[in-house]
């Protein structure tokens, strides 16, 4: 039995019905790690002792009929920007690598009662900030199809271990695209839930009316459980919405005919020919489902990339304003007063990419351009949001390529960061909206490159994204034959 390629929800049955004990599980995504993530760089940490440790525990309780919790033997991976009480959390900067916190996240919380497993932690952009993970202090990552390629960003180890098989699942973030880009780069299924659905604390925040952490998964039914598990209101972030349903599985398999799904023309134009034509062949796939697909336009898309990198850097230089050499994280040495200190701690303990965000952020908001520039992309949010609501109160859902191409080569953009703004701007527009968006793998290009199709849907209508997904999952049934691609031959 090849156990790092089963579904999350066959791992759990077969531990359920003790086919495989929750041990030998681990043992098994263990060995796939140590052997080939040398060459992928997915993981910044590896939990091996304490894994193995709470894996036999497991074992006592799989024996005793003991066995709670939906994810029970699960083993999983999470991203290095979501706290781990006692589990070093460095959100891949030098400024946290020695962090250890003192706290769980809400999300680690809401899974820990289910008894998975942690594996470890997964590397990213330094605090998400990137398209490519090479922005990561430690080491960038590759992408499993191709280790030549880019993993996407900022969620690069995490997409990078599911499509791997180093673990059924993880936890990404998403605050332009962070999650989809990566899930779409490496032919995986990635969630941004709605705004609001899904705790922020403890997580470790770049941009906070943007930032939302969602499930990174081989398939969608295991995403939308694991989305199930880490919804909900909650007290330590006021801006999770209660009273919603979080209740995916349940309509999940559902007849899609007459479902209305409009494609705008801006998302495929800029796309390349390989991505377009694999987005017509599904439209055709959902037409031949049942569903209306229709051309809109969306005209407020050349706004997007703009508006979203003037808000996040904002909010990014107020964030981090909080690592200043005293409270917590790194610390300069050879200072001669306060100011220095500082400086020389910041200068020091934030990458290249971080102080350009940090830069422009503090720019736009400072007098005199705070008008110019802060407000204007506030408005600009207010347009695009109106824009994108009037066509999704005439269509159940949007779709569209991902992103506009697919992985790009390691290195190839790194002295552009322009260049790899501008992949955002089919992403981005989901969270300044707030909106739900999944990217589930659509097809694979000439050189075997997965290419990614995006279901973007009304606030808190997740339900409908992962409808239409599963659906076209089901017909296409495309994440067999990745399975067998990725890592040919591992
Ligand atoms: N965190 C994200 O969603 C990444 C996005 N590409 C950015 O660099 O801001």
């Amino acid at each position: 039995m090849d156990i790092n390629h089963l579904s999350l929800e066959t791992l759990a049955e077969k531990i359920k019905s003790k086919d495989i004990k929750p041990s030998e599980v681990v043992e098994a995504y263990l060995e796939r790690i140590k052997t080939i993530d040398p060459e992928i760089g997915s993981f910044l940490l590896v939990n091996e002792e304490e894994a193995l440790r709470n894996a036999r525990e497991l074992d006592e309780r799989q024996a005793a009929d003991d066995m709670e919790g939906e994810l029970f033997g699960i083993p999983m991976g999470i991203k290095d920007n979501i706290v781990t009480k006692d589990v070093v959390t460095t959100a891949a900067s030098r400024m946290l690598e020695d962090f250890v916190p003192i706290y769980d996240a809400t999300v680690m919380e809401k899974l820990y009662k289910e008894n998975p497993v942690l594996l470890g932690k997964l590397n990213l952009d330094e605090f998400a900030m990137g398209g490519s993970n090479e922005n990561s202090y430690f080491k960038e990552v590759k992408n499993p199809w191709n280790t030549k390629k880019v993993p996407g960003g900022s969620s690069g180890g995490s997409a990078a271990a599911v499509a791997a098989g180093f673990v059924p699942f993880a936890l990404g973030s998403d605050t332009g695209g962070s999650i989809r880009q990566p899930a779409s780069y490496c032919g995986i299924v990635g969630m941004k839930p709605t705004y609001g659905r899904v705790s922020r604390y403890g997580l470790i925040a770049f941009a906070s009316s943007l930032d939302c952490i969602g499930p990174m998964t081989r398939n969608v039914r295991d995403n939308a459980k694991i989305l199930e598990i880490i919804a909900g209101s909650n007290l330590k972030d006021s801006t999770t919405m209660p009273d919603v349903s979080s209740d995916f599985l349940s309509t999940i398999d559902r007849d899609i005919k007459g479902m209305k799904i409009a494609i705008p023309k801006e998302f495929v134009d800029g796309a390349t020919d390989e991505v377009k034509s694999s987005i017509l062949k599904a439209k055709e796939v959902y037409e031949s489902l049942g569903a209306v697909v229709e051309e809109v336009s969306l005209k407020k898309t050349k706004y997007i990339v703009s508006a979203y990198f003037i808000i996040s850097s904002s909010e990014a230089s107020a964030n981090l304003a909080r690592f200043d050499g005293i409270r917590y994280g790194y610390q300069a040495e050879g200072v001669d007063n306060l100011e220095d200190l500082y400086r020389k701690t910041r200068s020091e303990g934030f990458g290249s990419e971080v102080k350009r965000r940090i830069l422009l952020g503090t720019f736009v908001l400072s007098a005199g351009h705070f008008d110019a520039h802060y407000l204007r992309a506030q408005k600009l949010r207010t347009i695009i949001t109106q824009d994108m609501n009037e066509v999704l109160s005439e269509y159940d859902l949007i779709m569209g390529p991902t992103t506009p191409s697919v992985a790009y080569d390691l290195g190839s953009k790194l002295d552009n960061p322009l260049d790899m703004y501008l992949d955002d701007v089919l992403t981005a527009s989901s969270n300044l909206t707030g909106m739900p968006a999944i990217s589930i793998p659509a097809g694979l290009n000439k050189e075997g490159m997965p290419i990614g199709l995006q279901l973007i849907g009304k606030h808190f209508d997740e339900a409908t994204i992962y409808n239409a997904a599963y659906q076209f999952e089901k017909k296409v049934n495309l994440h067999e034959a990745l399975k067998a691609l990725s890592l040919e031959g591992k």
